[in-house]
């Protein structure tokens, strides 16, 4: 481009010169052209000559001008040479046409110098002509090397378009290759991602910045498309939790329907309430009735309404996640109804509530019904008194009001219905039921109206006397208590009796629980029973200590039975009419590795309470049966010699039915030598199983005898129902028969009542020979006491009955003891 420029420009110049050199030609030709006119206005001698030669000096400096303007043109310094000439030469013709104008008359002068004046002119002209020759061939060689310049010019340019095209093409070529592909690439991809396509990605890989916008568009077509993944997801989820929401409601407002709950909505800011119709009618309201909180506040129950303010403010304050809260509100028909009211507040960012919704249940008959389980629950369904439960929750809140007051005085008793079992079976437990609603009754008659009467259990009663003066007041209600249950319940038609054993524990201050009161009363309790029943027992600490002793018993019995470490000893039953020992009662006794042999009243009791009665029992059912029949083997005495054993109510059961079979079966015993000692309680505890075993046992050929006769409570109506073969009179109705005639008349009748029943008698405890000689006259069969023999070991039975065999030691009463 630059060589073509320079060419133009040079060939522009060389048009330059050659358009001066024309001028400088029609100049000439100018000259020329006033030379001939000189020439031939010379000859001619014409007037204007001088005014055409003024015109030729004008041409002439004009081409004088126009030659030194073309100097520049004219690279040759001859043109300028015969300019100079030129010029030269026609200030000569100038003058020789002067010289002919001004010469005179002589002719011959003229024409010399008119023909000096025409060789000048044509001299001029010729050479002007000449100059105007070179000029042309001049111009015409300019021209030509125009021509080729321009020619040159032309290659130039056409080289200069064709290389331009080529480079053209190549850049084209790289452009596309650097910046169209890719940007096509790019705005394909982005045509595909604004039409949806996301996550669209270039694959091509580019190493320049389009690789980078490439992998930058690829990452964010990605990002685009996680972006709206997860948008899709939030919309579906929310989708899906507006629906959820909307079913939410819809079952909120079918529940609360369907729960006819009512609903509230409190406008905290401008302290309004709006209740829905049914919160209303729950109330007895009218629909267009208030807004105000005062409708729902004022309603509470006084003794509600603080609680329930609280709990509203507490939420309201942020303090409680959540509103809820039970109250009485009155109905418009006066009566109270219970609530449950449940609500939310909705709070600004700030936290603060601006608003509070929530809906209302009835739960009259909910509380009424927990009411009723409470009462339920702390009182005993038969007797409505409280149970053991509030009995301690009682004792546990006076024994707190003991702690702040010192002075404050309370006492427990412990109450035990005397044979409470027995009126039970005899009379059913119906009759057992009204008894015991009536000894409540009857208590609560007895104390004041804030002490505590309850049924623990059974025929378990407690009272709590609070705030009581001391000792002299529990037992002052105690002594009143024992005055009024004797008393004739009446009951079924039947007129019942009934007392109590009562112990009393005073507060002191070794009570350090509530529970220790009651057991402290419950063990003088135990004492009364002990003592004879009917009466009360203050606790003291011997009692304690009596209990431990209690337990160390039950301890070493259940190792006692392990050990084997008791003992069977025998007491001689006398027959009266023959004056010989036909038999003996196996006595019990303990071995005690510690603290010596122990009698049964130590230790029957707790091993009936303990249950370990039973396997003692059939040892000495077992020992017993192997001694008699050891003994009838032997043939001791002068008829086959008898054995009775003792059975507790506990051990009077069918399983020892099963026992003696098989010890009648193992062992060798003639039939009717075996005698079971039963008392009357344990018969009339449960009088037609009783009847069952008895005369099982009966057929079995085991006597039956009723122990301690006179002491139970018998039923004389059920006595001849049972095969019993003999009574024993208790020993205390004949110990006392020699001095009281009470005893005395109650012996006789029992004799006579046992032999009216076809039974025998056998007098207990006889000490003194005139109790056997009263025994004899009223007829009695057999007497049995110290008077003849104390229990002896199972070795001396023998030599016993030897000694009663030998005619020289002959027997008589108190010679065996
Ligand atoms: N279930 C079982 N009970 C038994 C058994 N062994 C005895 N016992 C029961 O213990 C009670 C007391 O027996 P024990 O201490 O042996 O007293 C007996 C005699 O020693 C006593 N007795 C006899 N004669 C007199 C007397 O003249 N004076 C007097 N003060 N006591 C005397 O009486 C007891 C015998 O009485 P009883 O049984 O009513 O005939 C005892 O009563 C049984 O209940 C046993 O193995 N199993």
């Amino acid at each position: 481009a630059g060589v073509a420029t320079l060419n133009i420009k040079t060939t522009t110049q060389v048009f330059n010169n050659l358009l001066k050199l024309h001028q400088i030609e029609g100049l000439r030709h100018g000259l020329m052209e006033r030379i001939l006119k000189v020439q031939s206005d010379l000859y001619t001698v014409h007037t204007s000559l001088g005014h055409n030669l003024d015109s030729i000096i004008v041409n002439v400096s004009h081409l004088e001008t126009a030659a030194e303007e073309c100097l520049s043109c004219h690279h040759r310094p001859a043109v300028a040479a015969e300019l100079e000439e030129l010029q030269r030469l026609v200030e000569e013709f100038k003058g020789a046409l002067s010289f002919y104008i001004t010469a005179s008359a002589n002719r011959e002068r003229i024409d010399l110098l008119k023909k000096e004046a025409a060789l000048l002119g044509n001299r001029l002209l010729y050479n002007t002509e000449q100059m105007s020759f070179e000029a042309g061939a001049n111009i015409e060689r300019l021209t030509t090397t125009a021509l080729i310049e321009v020619e040159r010019a032309r290659w130039i340019l056409f080289a200069t378009l064709l290389l331009s095209g080529l480079v053209g093409v190549l850049v084209a070529r790289h452009l596309s290759r650097s910046i169209t592909r890719p940007t096509a690439e790019l705005v394909h991809a982005t045509r595909c991602i604004a039409a949806g396509e996301l996550g669209y990605a270039i694959e091509t890989q580019f190493d320049d910045e389009f690789g980078e916008l490439a992998s930058n568009l690829n990452s964010m077509s990605a990002s685009l498309k996680s972006g709206y993944t997860k948008l899709q997801q939030e919309i579906a989820e929310r989708r899906l939790t507006e629906a959820a929401l909307l079913e939410s409601q819809e079952r909120y407002a079918l529940a609360a329907q369907g729960a006819n709950d009512g609903l509230w909505d409190w406008d905290l800011r401008a302290n309004r309430i709006h209740y829905s119709p049914r919160w209303k009618a729950m109330l007895g309201l009218q629909d267009e009735q208030g807004a105000a909180p005062a409708v729902w506040l004022e309603r509470v129950h006084p003794d509600d309404r603080r609680h329930l303010e609280a709990k509203i403010n507490a939420h309201i304050d942020g303090q409680t996640t959540h509103f809820e809260s039970e109250f009485r509100i009155l109905h418009q028909d006066g009566s109270y109804r219970w609530m449950l009211t449940r609500g939310l507040a909705v709070r600004e960012v700030t936290g603060r509530a601006y608003r509070m919704a929530g809906s209302q249940t009835e739960i009259t008959e909910r509380k009424k019904a927990e009411e009723q389980l409470l009462h339920d629950a702390f009182h005993d369904a038969l007797t409505d008194l409280p149970n053991r439960a509030l009995f301690k929750n009682r004792l546990q809140q006076v024994f707190g009001a003991a702690q702040r007051n010192g002075d404050f005085a309370f006492a427990v008793l412990f109450l035990d219905l005397d044979r409470f079992k027995l009126i039970n079976d005899s009379l059913g437990h119906l009759a057992g039921d009204q008894l015991l609603i009536a000894v409540g009754k009857r208590m609560l008659g007895v104390v004041r109206p804030n002490d505590t009467v309850a049924r623990l259990g059974g025929d378990e009663f407690a009272i709590l006397l609070q705030d009581i003066r001391g000792l002299d007041d529990a037992i002052h209600i105690a002594e009143r208590i024992q005055k009024e249950l004797p008393k004739p319940f009446t009951i079924g038609g039947h007129e019942v009796f009934s007392t109590a054993s009562i112990g009393i524990s005073l507060h002191s201050a070794g009570h350090e629980r509530p529970e220790q009161m009651l057991r402290d009363a419950d063990l003088a309790m135990y004492h009364a029973k002990a003592n004879g029943k009917a009466r009360y027992e203050i606790y003291d600490a011997r009692m304690h200590a009596d209990t431990v002793t209690h337990m160390r018993v039950e301890n070493d019995l259940r190792r006692a039975i392990e050990r084997k470490e008791f003992q069977l000893y025998y007491q001689p039953i006398l027959s009266l009419a023959s004056n010989r020992i036909t038999g003996f009662e196996a006595l019990i006794r303990w071995q005690h590795p510690e603290r010596g042999l122990m009698a049964p009243a130590e230790f029957i009791s707790i091993a009936e309470e303990t249950g370990l009665i039973t396997p003692m029992g059939q040892w000495a059912l077992r020992e017993a049966c192997s001694k008699l029949s050891q003994w009838q083997r032997h043939g001791l005495g002068s008829v086959p010699l008898t054995v009775n054993l003792n059975l507790s109510g506990k051990e009077f059961t069918p399983a020892l039915l099963q026992q003696i079979k098989e010890l009648l079966q193992e062992m060798d015993i003639a039939p009717g030598t075996l005698r079971l000692e039963i008392t009357e309680s344990t018969i009339m505890g449960e009088p037609e199983s009783s009847a069952f075993l008895l005369h099982q046992l009966k057929a079995m050929g085991i006597g039956l005898q009723i122990d301690d006769f006179g002491t139970g409570y018998s039923s004389l109506s059920y006595l001849h129902q049972f095969p019993i073969d003999a009574l024993k009179i208790d020993r205390s109705f004949v110990s006392m028969m020699s001095i009281d005639r009470e005893n005395l008349e109650i012996i006789k009748t029992i004799v006579n009542l046992a032999h009216n029943l076809g039974m025998d008698v056998i007098a207990e405890g006889v000490e003194k020979p005139e109790e056997l000689r009263i025994l004899k006259q009223l007829g009695c069969e057999y007497a049995q006491g110290f008077l003849i023999s104390r229990p002896i070991e199972a070795d001396s039975v023998a030599t016993l009955i030897g000694r009663e065999a030998d005619p020289d030691n002959h027997l008589h009463a108190g010679s065996l003891r």
